[in-house]
């Protein structure tokens, strides 16, 4: 009898273990605007990726052909195809596992990220649509600028399109925990592999929120002017790669290293582990609906989001003048699906 007992209670719990822990066999990526900048060292970057099996390449700019023939020269890694012009995005994106949206439009010399959101909204809302008819299971993950904008934009409208799942959908913000551990290793003078530091916020120069005081190991301690100053670095990373670049080019490869990074940890948690990625995700803890931060992820998709963090006082008080900013971005970035709807979308 107990036996028995055991044996039921065994096949229930393997059977629970299962509905939990979906696993993919092999990972179709596809990466959208892979033939310039970002995208382009992306796809060198994931055809050394050891997880994924086929990488799909898409851009309007016809360059991207020769790329599947180029990558084909690498021994080893995903099988690779590349597609270009409108007929081919449903081919480009449908199977597959994770689509990166990594166009349009680098921020001009000058410009704010928030002045890029009527440039780079038609791109989004092409991939949107095409998305939802085509894969509206696939992890949608996006680079392009505005994030604190872009996220909300793309998910009102995939609501409209009856393909929004809450679970699924990324602003990429890995760079900014990048950004953080490179710099702080510096100042540390140690290496910045093992340094972990929470990146909260927005991705942009006002709302990106290092938070020093939860630096792990904790056996590591910066002085708070330290905190300050490099803070200030952090937000204005990509301002300065901008600039050195004289406008020409965004921070493509830093920008891809991170993408890579984030890449890696999502196919682990495709082959059954739960992971953690910074991103700008729907996230309700800190009075906006979008928030980025550590993010919990499995195979079904965001498992959960940021909450509570012990802060000191002065990143306290950034996360009280960034919540009124990420609130304006997200409102920003709904109320254009409207403008885009009525066919105002001026650039
Ligand atoms: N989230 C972040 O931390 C970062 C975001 N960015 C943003 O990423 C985006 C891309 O930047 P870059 O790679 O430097 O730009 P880029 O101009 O070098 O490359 C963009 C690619 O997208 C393609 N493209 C444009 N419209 C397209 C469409 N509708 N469909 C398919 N392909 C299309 C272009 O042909 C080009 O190959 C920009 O919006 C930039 O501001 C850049 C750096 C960091
Ligand atoms: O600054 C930009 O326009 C690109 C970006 O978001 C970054 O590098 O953080």
């Amino acid at each position: 009898m107990i036996t028995h007992k055991l044996l039921s209670y065994a096949i229930i719990s393997k059977r629970l273990y299962y509905i939990n822990k979906v696993q993919y066999k092999y990972i179709q990526v596809s990466v959208i605007g892979a033939a310039n900048g970002i995208g382009k060292n992306v796809a060198l970057l994931l055809k050394q990726n050891r997880y994924i099996t086929r990488l799909h390449l898409y851009d309007d700019d016809d360059r991207v052909l020769g790329m599947e023939l180029e990558l084909g020269q690498i021994p080893g890694g995903p099988a690779v195809s590349s597609f270009s012009g409108d007929a081919f995005l449903p081919a480009a994106i449908r199977y597959s596992h994770l689509v990166l949206m990594l166009t349009r439009t680098p921020r001009k010399l000058g410009y704010t990220r928030e002045k890029m959101l009527a440039t780079n909204a038609l791109a989004v809302q092409r991939i949107c649509r095409t998305l939802a008819y085509e894969n509206p299971d696939a992890f949608f993950a996006i680079s392009s600028s505005p994030i604190n904008s872009i996220v909300s934009f793309a998910s009102k409208l995939l609501s409209n399109y009856k393909a929004y799942n809450k679970h699924k959908i990324f602003g990429i913000t890995h760079i900014d925990t990048a950004r953080t551990r490179t710099l702080l290793g510096k100042t540390l003078n140690v290496s910045p592999h093992h340094l972990h530091v929470p990146v909260i916020g927005g991705h942009s120069d006002e709302t990106i929120i290092p938070l020093f005081s939860n630096l792990l190991p904790s056996h590591y301690y910066i002085k708070q002017h330290q905190a300050e100053a490099l803070t200030r670095l952090v937000r204005k990373s990509g301002t300065e790669v901008l600039n050195l670049k004289q406008g020409n080019d965004s921070a493509t490869l830093a920008m891809a290293w991170s993408i890579n990074e984030f890449v890696d940890r999502i196919s682990e948690a495709f082959y059954g582990s739960y992971v953690i990625v910074n991103s700008f995700t729907a996230n309700p803890h800190f009075g906006t609906k979008f928030f980025s931060g550590p993010t919990k992820v499995s195979a079904c998709g965001i498992f959960e989001t940021c909450s509570n963090f012990v802060m000191s006082e002065y990143e306290s008080k950034l996360l009280s003048q960034a919540v009124p900013l990420i609130n304006r971005d997200i409102a920003r970035g709904e109320e254009h699906v409207q403008v885009i709807e009525d066919g105002r979308n001026l650039y």
